[in-house]
């Protein structure tokens, strides 16, 4: 039996553009009202698929979604047609107006949590989509990322999908980018660590002061309920609120893992010494290779700025480690020294690959944020809709696809543009026929 890590990547959805709807990531509100390039955006996310394709990886397609959000629209008590309920949006209310065009989906890592069969008490696949209550734009995602993620996933002898939780702040879930497995192996059992911002229901706890913590303790605790985990392979641990306001508004911001790797730094965690002694215990006798970057290596700003930590670690066929950088970490000095150094150490990280994501990093989007993780076996592997599977075949179809639908520029004001719902829509629509995806949007249903 073989075992896989596969990453399914957020396919950018025609409306990208730079509103500056996230309070707390720095690089959406500093590049608020730029102009954006949905076509190019589409293009350097599809460009990394086939290059991780290419290095041997299994890689997949995740579909975004439909926007601008008419039905949020009329549910706020717009009405009309939809050429109708949009206008009277973008005059009446331009900031909502704005949230419901985000193409937000395209980071899939806030797409949900999952938790591998090897993890899990009844030995299927858990998914539980992230509600990501903290910002109105991103919490228009959970719903049609269950029915993408069930389109996807869709075997319940292998597959279990969960609602999303309550949609309140108390239960405030990011998904995947604030949750890492570490495993000797993708088969083993792992150790699945939790990583919130704050404690909803105590507030005597630590919480950061200026940008909000968008996970809560109390949700990373009910989606390992939900997923069947026991407390011998879950470990719960704060993030820094420190690092929180400045600019660290997920964990995969400043740390991430692979197998037996914990790349880190050093002020991402409270509790540090006490939580990768945990760590370490529930993982077993094999160490675990915990990379801790110094403040006096990297900086908390220059990881913010050139997301070092929202790289992805591969493990490639040969056993050895790949990071996934953005060429922003390439365009960095000090960033890039280190980088350059760390694959020289004794540590399984051999490699570094450069990818221009420019268009998503300028809304704090990384490589690690485009991509969700589902380690799967051969069987569950073959239960997969083969349609979201990355091939040739596959991706030529995508890139034609984009550029036959999507604009080469999009500025905040085109939004109004009553066109640009038509052609998302026949975009759409297109798309989950190659993905061969049935009805999962609300235009469809
Ligand atoms: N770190 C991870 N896993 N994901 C990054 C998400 C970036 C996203 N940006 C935005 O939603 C900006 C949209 C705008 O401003 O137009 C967010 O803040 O939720």
């Amino acid at each position: 039996m073989r075992h896989y890590e596969v990453n399914f990547d957020g396919l950018v959805g025609p409306t990208h553009n730079y509103a500056g709807l996230s309070f707390g990531n720095v690089a959406s509100l500093s590049n608020a009202k730029s102009t954006s390039s949905p076509k190019s955006a589409a293009l350097q996310g599809l460009a990394k698929m086939k290059a991780l394709h290419d290095m041997g990886m299994v890689q997949g397609v995740l579909a975004p979604q439909e926007r601008p959000d008419v039905t949020t629209l009329r549910r706020l008590g717009f009405t009309g047609s939809d050429g109708e309920v949009l206008a009277k949006a973008a005059q009446q209310a331009p900031q909502i107006f704005q949230a419901v065009c985000s193409a937000s989906s395209m980071w899939t890592a806030n797409a949900a949590t999952v938790s591998p069969g090897a993890d899990t008490a009844n030995g299927k696949v858990h998914f539980t989509p992230a509600n990501l209550t903290n910002k109105f734009h991103r919490s228009l995602e959970p719903q049609t990322s269950g029915r993408i993620l069930q389109a996807m996933f869709n075997n319940g002898r292998y597959f279990e999908h969960h609602t999303h939780l309550p949609d309140n702040e108390h239960f405030g879930d990011e998904g995947a980018a604030n949750h890492t497995r570490l495993c000797s192996n993708y088969g083993h059992a792992g150790v699945e660590i939790f990583t919130f911002g704050r404690y909803a229901f105590d507030s005597s706890k630590p919480a950061p002061k200026k940008y909000p913590a968008r996970q809560t303790f109390e949700a990373s605790q009910a989606i390992a309920r939900l997923h069947g985990l026991s407390d011998d392979n879950t470990v719960y641990i704060q993030q820094n609120p420190d690092v929180i306001d400045q600019g660290v508004f997920h964990n995969d911001v400043i740390a991430v893992g692979n197998q037996n790797v914990l790349f880190y730094h050093e002020q991402a965690f409270l509790d540090t010494d006490a939580k990768l002694a945990e760590i370490q215990r529930k993982f077993g006798d094999e160490p675990v290779h915990f990379i801790e970057v110094k403040t006096s290596e990297v900086s908390v700003e220059d990881a913010v700025q050139t997301y070092l930590f929202n790289t992805q670690l591969l493990t490639l066929d040969n056993g050895h480690m790949a990071i996934i950088a953005p060429t922003e970490c390439q365009e960095n000095p000090r960033v890039a020294a280190y980088l350059a150094e760390l694959v020289t150490r004794n540590t399984p990280i051999r490699q570094v690959h450069y990818f221009d994501v420019k268009q998503s990093m300028r809304n704090g989007g990384g490589p690690a944020c485009l991509r969700l993780r589902v380690a799967l076996n051969d069987t569950e592997l073959a239960a997969v809709n083969p349609a979201v599977v990355m091939n040739e075949t596959l991706f030529a179809r995508l890139n034609q696809w984009v550029d036959k639908h999507y604009r080469d520029e999009l500025s905040v004001d085109d939004l109004r543009d009553p066109q640009l719902l038509t052609e998302s829509r026949t975009a759409l629509d297109e798309l989950t026929q190659i993905l061969k995806l049935g009805s999962v949007y609300p235009f469809q249903l």
